[in-house]
């Protein structure tokens, strides 16, 4: 039992940890299994990753030590409804869904239940992940480092205030989203100008990647890492001019507060 990790729910957040897990090789393919009422998905997934898979999430429940809940916020009480009776004292819930609370996955359980709260993100496919984690006062050091070991395995992690999840899900956990629009958005201006489309989302996503790991990389403000790219009289700051006339910034961080919005709408 030990070093056995269950998902149940194998969709897009799933199958990223996996792919990350995997290649990180800090569990090998047979100590994961998947559940899923999809058996296209799991046949899928099974094809691809060499992981175990069952329909049945008491199943997976016999065979893991640690449980992933990645099912849809509102399936996780469907599922935990089902899993209760017959969890082991000694698994580890982690949920990773958006908006639903350590509380009220232990009122689910209606008993003694270790339990993490992650909201991690599907940069995990490629080693990239931004996790956030909080846990219960039943999860002892060494399993939160157990925990912690696994996003770890597919990159960044944060403990934090389980009540800083919810602004966590607006920042990291459905950021990527905005960024693919920005990078399409790029993309598009320059097929506008004639440049060819194969060409087009790997100059934009490459001038994304340099300019995150810039932030990263030199610790500078991100305003005075832009001020470095704007020549005086030169073409950025025009781009940057028609930015703040068109709203970008305001338009992106309305778009957070909706998210955070609606993830403690979800609660
Ligand atoms: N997609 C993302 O970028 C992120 C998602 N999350 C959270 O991860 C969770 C899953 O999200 P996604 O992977 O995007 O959703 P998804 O819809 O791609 O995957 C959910 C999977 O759960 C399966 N499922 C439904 N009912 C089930 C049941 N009773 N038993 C077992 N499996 C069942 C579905 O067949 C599906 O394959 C959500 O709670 C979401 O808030 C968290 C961070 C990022
Ligand atoms: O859209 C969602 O609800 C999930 C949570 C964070 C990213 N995707």
């Amino acid at each position: 039992m030990k070093n056995t990790l269950g998902f149940i729910g194998g969709g897009n957040m799933g199958k990223a940890m996996i792919g990350g897990i995997l290649e990180s090789k800090i569990f090998a393919p047979e100590n994961i299994m998947v559940s899923d009422l999809n058996t296209d998905l799991l046949n899928t997934i099974e094809e691809n990753y060499g992981v175990k898979t069952t329909k049945d999430n008491n199943v997976l429940i016999k065979h893991s030590q640690i449980i992933v809940l990645a099912v849809k916020p509102h399936i996780c009480d469907i599922v935990i409804k089902e899993i209760k009776d017959k969890i082991k004292e000694d698994a580890i819930i982690v949920s990773i869904a958006a908006g639903k609370s350590i509380e009220q996955i232990e009122e689910n359980f209606n008993k003694d239940v270790k339990i993490v709260r992650v909201m991690p993100n599907t940069p995990a496919l490629v080693g990239k992940g931004m996790s956030a984690i909080s846990s219960n006062n039943k999860v002892s050091e060494v399993e939160l480092e157990q925990i912690i070991n696994i996003f770890e395995s597919f990159g960044e992690v944060e403990l934090v205030d389980e009540k800083l999840m919810d602004v966590v899900t607006g920042t990291s956990g459905s950021s990527p989203a905005y960024v693919y629009m920005f990078i399409e958005a790029i993309a598009d201006g320059a097929v506008l100008e004639g440049m060819p489309r194969d060409k087009v989302y790997k100059m934009a996503a490459q001038a994304v990647l340099g300019a995150a790991q810039m932030v990263l990389t030199t610790g500078k403000h991100p305003g005075e890492l832009k001020d470095m790219v704007c020549s005086p009289g030169g073409t950025t700051i025009e781009a940057v001019k028609t930015l703040e006339d068109k709203g970008f910034r305001s338009a992106v961080m309305e778009a957070v507060r909706e998210c955070v919005k609606k993830s403690r709408e979800l609660s």
